[in-house]
């Protein structure tokens, strides 16, 4: 198993609360991954979760294209009792800067844009501080679901193909209106009802979860929380294919193969939700311009495509192709943590 290249603990000097920092690997150029702000039973469960999302970003990040490896920073913060938040992120923002630009971390669960301006006044290393990622998310959604369409279909046109998305939260609503707006016959929903004002909006249908997870469509866009994709759930699909930014679809990765089983195409999520941390990385890190950044996310497309087309050749599912293309360019086997899903 390829050993992470470092991993920092500390107990922050201003909060007490321990601060991880897991860099897995800088092979193509610095690490790049997010900063959480969680609440953990145990500090050491955070550390297995930074242990775990470094190494799966620096899958993502060489699926997207990117010169960068993979890092993940985690703040555990205790379930009861004050958080100065601002300390918090003083006591990240500096261990982040001890390791001198090997890693820089960007907006995750638990922190948003502010929290990265907070960061930013003690260390350069931070990503995301403008937001903006979520329509940037959704763009390269788009973009792949134009690539999957292409490979169900033979045309990438979006006009008069049917879709629906689950979830019409900040990049779901994006989905939607891109989707309608090219064309698409668009089904959509979210637990939330004050949601429904999104399908209003661009003229999309309204449903309960269920009958939109279960609707007979050519693309099921997952756009809300991961675990959609399980045993019990994938027999009732009738969809042609799968193609959503939602992080953890499946619920293990044996899921993939009961989705390739019933014919069902499953684009791998951290493909298809490469847009935001493309966006990011690129803009502030690579200082790239806008047209550059946006034919990088427009690249996911091109870059599904070559997956989808490897799976086909090899008989192997999405997920399988993608994890082979990842350990390619990363020039390692990957560990089954890094396998990308
Ligand atoms: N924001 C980004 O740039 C980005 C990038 C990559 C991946 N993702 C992933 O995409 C997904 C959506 O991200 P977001 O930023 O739009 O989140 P969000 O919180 O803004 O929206 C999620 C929406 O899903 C709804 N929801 C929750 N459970 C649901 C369920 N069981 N059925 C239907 N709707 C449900 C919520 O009410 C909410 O409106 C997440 O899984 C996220 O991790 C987001």
């Amino acid at each position: 198993m390829p050993i992470h290249q470092r991993v920092v603990v500390e107990r922050g000097a201003r909060s007490g609360f321990p601060i991880v920092v897991a860099v897995h690997s800088t092979a193509l150029g610095p690490a790049v991954g997010g900063c959480r702000l969680a609440v953990y039973r145990d500090w050491r469960d955070g550390l297995d979760d930074a242990l775990r999302l470094s190494a799966a970003m620096t899958s993502k990040a060489a699926l997207a294209g990117l010169p960068n490896g993979g890092a993940m920073t985690v703040a555990a913060l205790p379930g009861d009792g004050p958080v100065d938040r601002r300390a918090v992120l003083h006591d990240v923002a500096d261990v982040i800067d001890s390791l001198g630009g090997a890693c820089a971390t960007g907006p995750d669960v638990g922190t948003g844009p502010g929290d990265m301006a907070v960061l930013g006044e003690r260390t350069d290393h931070v990503l995301g501080r403008a937001g903006g990622s979520s329509a940037a998310t959704a763009a390269g959604v788009v973009a792949a679901i134009q690539a999957v369409v292409a490979d169900r279909f033979g045309s990438p046109a979006l006009s008069g193909r049917s879709f629906a998305v689950l979830g019409a939260g900040r990049v779901g609503t994006h989905v939607v209106d891109l989707l309608a707006a090219a064309g698409g016959e668009v089904i959509v929903s979210d637990v939330d009802a004050s949601r429904r004002t999104v399908a209003a909006s661009c003229g999309a249908t309204w449903t309960d979860p269920r009958s939109c997870l279960t609707a007979e469509v050519d693309v099921l866009v997952p756009a809300a929380l991961g675990g959609l994709l399980t045993a019990a759930t994938v027999p009732a699909l009738r969809c042609a294919a799968v193609a959503g930014p939602a992080n953890a679809q499946l619920d293990e990765p044996a899921t993939a193969d009961l989705l390739h089983a019933r014919g069902i195409l499953w684009a791998p999520a951290v493909v298809v939700g490469s847009g935001g941390v493309i966006h990011a990385v690129a803009t502030d890190l690579h200082h790239e311009t806008p047209d550059r950044v946006a034919a990088r996310i427009a690249g996911i497309g091109d870059t599904l495509t070559g997956i989808l087309e490897a799976a086909r050749e090899t008989s192997s599912t999405p997920a399988a192709a993608a994890s082979r293309l990842a350990a390619f360019l990363i020039g390692e086997p990957l560990a089954p943590t890094m396998a990308p899903c």
